[in-house]
């Protein structure tokens, strides 16, 4: 899909597959297009080229919304007057969903007991969980959060996490945005990276952690270069006489290069980009904020 507001491009030719039985962390720096992409899967803004399909069909199309798809969108769009079991009442009278439902949610989300509170009293935790039981409430197929972690604390992060991830075990298609790097790898197994609009990596937590290379301190550099040295492996002098970076081979390959020709190893260190770097890394260009320093 690609959206644009006048002359601003706001999502850029964006594809990507969100599957059932996974969870799908759609990540970027603020102002990336991830709430416009999450609005258009849902039909609250329309493409203005391209387009999207929920469980195959556009969305719009959908007979029972709420069974196809639950999203939660903004957070603190509720009424301040309501209590958490009206305000869930409302939305179940929309799709001709029961009151037991609602008791259900408001169990599954730990509500109960604040079923009868007025919204506008809720913590910012308990306004997040409200949020997440409206997107439950029609059993959905696909479940879509934007931002469910913002502001909570970290039990609450492992709650989401732990409900998620259940969800998706349960063979749903769970997809939440963040753009939080740290969060995200705790909760998501595939990662949809976008910056500026952009697509920058459809991508694994694993795969986004792949070693970076290998840090050797051995007595011979040059005889162990040699010894490793191959397609698809760059040996590079680090400066210091008995250091060397090895990219495109592991560890132990080297161990065991080294200790067939009785080389000494002083250290053998692989190094991996974190993965808040690895994000920083691949956004760096893509962030549309930057404070001067
Ligand atoms: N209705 C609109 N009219 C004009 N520009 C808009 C509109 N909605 C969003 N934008 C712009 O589109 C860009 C992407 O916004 P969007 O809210 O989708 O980003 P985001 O990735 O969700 O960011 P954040 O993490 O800050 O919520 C921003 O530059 C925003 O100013």
């Amino acid at each position: 899909m690609t959206k644009r507001y006048g002359a601003k491009t706001v999502v850029d030719q964006l594809s990507f597959t969100a599957k059932p039985g996974q969870v799908t962390g759609f990540l970027g720096p603020n102002g990336a297009g991830k709430s416009t992409t999450m609005r258009m899967i849902v039909g609250l803004d329309a493409p203005t080229s391209g387009d999207v399909l929920v469980n195959g069909k556009p969305y719009v199309s959908s007979k029972a919304p709420l069974h196809e798809i639950g999203v939660l969108l903004e957070a603190r769009a509720m009424h301040p007057g309501r209590t958490a079991v009206s305000h869930l009442l409302a939305i179940a009278r929309t799709n001709g969903i029961s009151r037991s439902r609602v008791d259900e949610v408001l169990g599954l989300v730990g509500l109960s007991a604040a079923a009868h509170k007025r919204v506008g009293a809720f913590s910012l935790g308990m306004g997040q969980r409200l949020g997440i039981a409206a997107a439950l409430l029609g059993d959905p197929a696909v479940v879509m959060l934007d931002e469910p972690v913002n502001g909570l604390d970290p039990d609450g992060v492992l709650w989401v996490r732990n409900l998620l991830t259940g969800l998706a075990a349960e063979g749903r298609t769970v997809m939440l945005s963040s753009h939080l790097m740290s969060e995200v790898s705790l909760i998501a197994d595939h990662l949809v990276i976008i910056g500026q609009g952009r697509l920058l990596a459809d991508t694994t937590v694993a795969d986004l952690m792949t070693a970076e290379g290998v840090r050797v301190v051995t007595a011979a550099p040059d005889e162990l270069r040699g010894l490793i040295a191959g397609p698809g492996v760059t040996v590079t002098s680090t400066g210091s006489a008995e250091e060397l970076f090895v990219a495109g081979t592991t560890a132990r390959k080297i161990g065991l290069a080294a200790a067939s020709r009785g080389i000494p190893l002083f250290e053998l260190t692989p190094q991996n980009a974190s993965l808040e770097e690895a994000f920083m890394e691949l956004t760096h260009n893509a962030v549309e904020y930057e404070a001067t320093r």
